[in-house]
């Protein structure tokens, strides 16, 4: 058995550790202060994100973990050291489906760190205003939830922008019943998302049977009126327990225990290839027949593996549709590049909504 070593040595050892670390974290801070300059010398005016490299350096940390720290663990402390070195700079403003408290705004931080500048907006489409205008440099909306299906708003809204895709990120969506009361006798009314409300629809058949559930703009919105009356509760994430002081009556109600929502970050900028990459299109085939063939085919011929497939109606003529795809792989991939110019000429319109680095965390 090994010697056990007394607490003092033990809080002297690590003392001088964290000295160590914070001298090598200011080293890295004035390098990332250096590419600023550096990328500002070579004529760069917007913002120095990238998020090409910020996915390559998270990637790293995980091959290079020698633990016993879980790359979880390892690569979340870097995202926040990354995060706090740009904000060196100026913090990156990031628009976020609002008000503060939603799962939105939770993938946000996620994805970028904490020391972004996130600026909540009250609708989807407000947000791709705010980065079409260039109030903000980047926006977080939800895209698919895996119990409830593709957030309409946000498919339709890329139909008309030019702006980009640039990344996406990953939210283990837990609902929970929150209130001012302590038990649910209390409750006679429940507020919530209608996607949220969607996806806890069997947990309030069974528990709240006969209560009446109202949609609001937000589970935050939703947390809110919550807070002003005793007897009406809110379905939402944690953070919104926290934000409005409301008691969590029961956690984890959500009836798919993989709930997990995706959200892609929205931009006007073209991350490049890292070898891990996602590409979203956008395609109309008009009304005709083998459309579907015409699609597929393409990507079959070039062994491009499809992750997605959505249809929306095209609002252009009765019963044409446009198909939302992800694909694997980045637009300047030769295979890629090959198929999507084989699909230029096969359909009747190819929009590339973005190629991006697959979500690292
Ligand atoms: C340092 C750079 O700029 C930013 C900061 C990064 C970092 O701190 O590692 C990584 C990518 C960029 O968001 C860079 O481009 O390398």
């Amino acid at each position: 058995m090994t010697a056990i070593i007394p607490l003092s040595e033990l809080r002297e050892r690590i003392d001088a550790i964290d000295q160590q670390i914070l001298q090598l974290i200011n080293r890295r801070a004035e390098c990332a202060i250096e590419v600023a300059r550096t990328k500002m010398a070579e004529g760069e005016t917007g913002s120095f994100y990238r998020a090409d490299r910020e996915a390559q350096v998270l990637r790293k940390i995980k091959e290079l973990n020698p633990g016993p720290l879980s790359d979880h663990a390892s690569v979340h402390l870097f995202r926040e050291l990354m995060s706090a070195c740009l904000a060196l700079e100026k913090p990156l403003e990031v628009a976020f489906l609002g008000p503060v408290g939603t799962f939105t705004q939770q993938a946000t931080f996620k994805h970028f760190g904490h020391a972004v500048k996130g600026i909540p907006v009250a609708t989807i489409p407000e947000i791709f205003l705010a980065v079409e205008t260039s109030h903000c440099q980047f926006g977080v909306v939800p895209v698919e939830n895996s119990t409830e299906g593709v957030i309409a708003h946000t498919l339709d809204r890329f139909m008309t922008t030019s702006l980009q895709i640039c990344g996406e990120v990953e939210i283990r969506v837990h609902q929970n019943l929150l209130g001012k009361m302590d038990n649910l006798a209390a409750i006679n009314e429940v507020y919530s998302h209608q996607q949220s409300l969607a996806q806890c629809r069997q947990w309030l058949n069974t528990y709240l049977p006969g209560v009446p559930c109202t949609a609001v703009s937000s589970n935050a919105e939703a947390a809110r009126l919550a807070s002003l009356d005793h007897n009406k509760a809110a379905i939402a994430g944690l953070m919104a327990a926290e934000l409005y002081e409301l008691n969590i009556i029961e956690q984890h109600i959500e009836d798919e225990s993989n709930n997990t929502t995706r959200f892609i970050v929205i931009g006007k900028q073209q991350p490049a290839s890292t070898g891990l990459d996602k590409t979203s299109i956008l395609v109309s085939t008009g009304n005709q027949a083998g459309a579907l063939h015409k699609i597929l085919g393409p990507f079959a011929e070039y062994g491009i593996s499809m992750a997605h497939i959505e249809s929306r109606p095209s609002r252009q003529g009765l019963w044409e549709y446009v198909f939302f795809i992800d694909i694997d792989g980045h637009r300047d991939d030769p295979d890629v590049a090959k198929a999507l110019e084989t699909l230029q000429n096969n359909v009747k319109m190819l929009k590339i909504l973005g190629s991006y680095p697959k979500a690292v965390i």
